[in-house]
């Protein structure tokens, strides 16, 4: 049932096969764990791996009809029922998108199973009809959007269509090409040459190819005519494999290229904006911002039920595009950022160096039951899984190929953020981004460098440093600007005293600037350090406008957050659009949870008087 804000996107990952049998175990970077979540290297912290969990993941081993029956059939039934249904394949190139929506002769796709049940259906629904019950019609039409322009498959115009709304709401494309059809064969034979279509056209153009979305649209058009009136009902079903995401990365950035590049990730981007405001319920979904989002309104989200298709490739090369990939589809489910479990199994073996022993400490202990003898000789051994192992040369390995992706994500961030330099220089912006990851970088290193030196201390029982509290001038913050927490509440102007660090009093909420969180995780320093809680949930709105509204100037108003962290969040709002926590800001590339964690807990943090 929907409910009055809209359905719930459902999402599915799809792992295509190794193309390469041989490369198969050795070469991937991503493996899956049940049946609606995978894993894949965390290129930030070689020591995670990042858990992602959908609503369903087929594996490699998975069949065209195991993904049909599991995620696309059950939505089948609404197009006969006149509601609408969007399936809509996302994922990079070569990544199995068109395989998992068309298929091939011998193993076909969503779209012709999705037809062929629809007929399947119909036609058991008219044999046992009786002449007062409802009669069905179904036509298609197929269209593809290229540079935010529509143009229709089925019969090549000189121009592209616009997309409009009738009084009902329902979005439709007038002059759009509809053929009525009565069976998949007559399907078949309308929608092969239109596909070719679509390769001419490209062609011709020079340059329309698999760099549009293909949008099969196929309506279901029901009637009953009675004595007193004639009822119709209208289901419409899109069938959608989407530009490759990726695309901006290979097309260069020159002239038509960079136009279509820029096309297909802004689409893309709203896609997923749209996708996840649905997903979070929020009262404003923007369809009108792309469109795909547009023509999809009425079949996404509102009463409308939809299923995205994400397709990934588990080979290394294909590393970034499946993590941006499922970062992306992430977004509308959780994302659980997890050290992965590694576990220390009893071996007879003798002992080799282990080469995370950095790490050692996080491994934790499974201890099968030994007899006194198998104790003497066992040398206890860190069994790492496939992936982690993989990881060890990661950051060697693809480093090049990070920092690719790094200037194409600036890049695009350049173009959203700011005009590009001239004469191919990096634009201003770029070189702060640059700037910015290069930072983000070295200040994982430090945090890293940080931890393990805690836990160093830890683990010797010497006593955790206490916490240290210094006091939170305005005057502090980058640029000499004041807090947005002080101006926002109230100044700070109340008693000072030096117990245990400096505090303001500010009436009645105070606040400290703690050094570190582990001096807020400190037990001795939980009596003099606390949450208001009659504040915090105020506070935690208004540091939430601020991430949402704040310039990088206002955002670097915020405890712990400086120029770059600050560009980070902006970049990330202006691709993403708004947070709607604050835990939000984990979503951010660059901002590992260990810096998100202390941008809360250093803006949160009141002292008790
Ligand atoms: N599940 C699968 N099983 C076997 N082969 C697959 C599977 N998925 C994809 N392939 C093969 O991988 C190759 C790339 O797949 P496909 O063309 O569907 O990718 P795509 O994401 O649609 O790429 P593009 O965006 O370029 O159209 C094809 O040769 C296809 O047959």
């Amino acid at each position: 049932m929907a409910s009055d804000k809209g359905m719930r996107v459902q999402v599915a990952v799809r792992l295509r096969p190794a193309l390469n049998p041989n490369e198969q175990r050795a070469n991937r970077c991503v493996s899956g764990i049940d049946n609606k979540s995978l894993e894949i290297w965390n290129w930030r912290n070689t020591d995670q791996s990042l858990r992602f969990e959908f609503d369903a993941f087929y594996g490699a081993d998975s069949q065209q009809k195991d993904i049909f029956k599991k995620s696309v059939r059950p939505l089948l039934a609404h197009p006969l029922e006149g509601q609408n249904v969007s399936v809509f394949a996302y994922g990079p190139t070569g990544a199995g998108k068109t395989f998992t929506m068309l298929g091939t002769q011998k193993n076909p796709g969503i779209i012709p199973r999705s037809l062929f049940t629809l007929f399947r259906e119909i036609q058991r629904r008219e044999r046992n009809a009786t002449s007062s019950e409802w009669k069905y019609a179904v036509s298609f039409s197929y269209l593809e959007i290229y540079q935010e322009k529509v143009y229709d498959l089925l019969e090549i115009k000189s121009h592209d269509l616009p997309i409009r709304e009738d009084q009902n709401h329902n979005i439709f494309i007038p002059n759009l090409t509809s053929k009525t059809i009565s069976s998949v064969q007559e399907f078949q034979a309308l929608f092969e040459p239109a596909s070719k279509n679509r390769t001419t056209a490209a062609t011709k153009l020079n340059s329309r190819s698999s760099r549009s979305h293909s949008v099969l649209l196929v309506k279901v058009e029901k009637s009953r005519e009675t004595e007193r009136e004639l009822k119709t009902q209208v289901g419409k079903l899109y069938l959608i494999d989407l530009a490759g995401s990726e695309n901006n990365k290979k097309t260069g950035n020159q002239g038509i290229r960079l136009k279509e590049s820029g096309a297909i990730n802004m689409s893309l981007f709203q896609l997923g904006k749209v996708v996840d405001a649905l997903n979070q319920k929020l009262p404003r979904i923007p369809y009108r911002d792309s469109k795909l989002t547009r023509l999809l309104q009425d079949s996404l989200g509102g009463h409308a039920h939809a299923c995205m298709l994400t397709n990934i490739a588990p080979e290394e090369e294909f590393y970034m595009d499946t993590y941006t990939t499922l970062n992306f589809a992430a977004k509308s489910r959780n994302v659980v950022n997890k050290p992965f479990v590694r576990e220390i199994s009893e071996t007879k073996k003798p002992a080799k160096k282990r080469s995370l022993s950095s790490h050692d400490d996080k491994v934790t202990t499974k201890k099968p039951k030994l007899n006194t003898e198998d104790k003497d000789r066992i040398i206890p051994q860190v069994e790492v899984s496939s992936l982690i192992r993989r990881q060890e040369t990661f950051e060697e390995k693809v480093k090049s190929r990070l920092d690719n992706l790094e200037q194409n994500l600036l890049q695009h961030l350049t173009k959203v953020t700011s005009r590009p330099g001239t004469s191919g220089q990096p634009s201003g912006t770029q070189q702060k981004l640059e700037q910015g990851f290069a930072d983000v970088r070295r200040l994982q290193q430090e945090i890293a460098s940080v931890n393990k030196v805690l836990r160093e201390k830890q683990n010797e029982k010497k006593d955790v440093p206490k916490a240290l509290i210094k006091p939170w001038r305005s005057s502090e913050t980058p640029g000499g600007e004041r807090s947005h927490l002080s101006s926002a509440s109230t100044k700070f102007e109340g008693s000072k005293k030096a117990k245990n660090g400096e505090k303001y009093q500010t009436g009645k909420i105070q606040f400290a600037k703690v050094k570190s969180v582990q001096d807020f995780d400190n037990k001795e320093n939980a009596s003099i350090i606390r949450l208001d809680p009659e504040f915090r949930q105020k506070h935690a709105a208004s540091i939430l406008h601020l991430l949402n509204t704040g310039t990088v100037k206002q955002l670097k108003s915020l405890q712990s957050v400086g120029e770059k962290r600050a560009q980070l969040i902006h970049n990330w709002r202006q691709m993403f659009g708004e947070f709607t926590r604050i835990e939000d800001l984990n979503k951010v590339t660059g901002l590992p949870q260990k810096t998100v964690n202390l941008i809360i807990q250093n803006n949160l943090i009141a002292v008790d008087a």
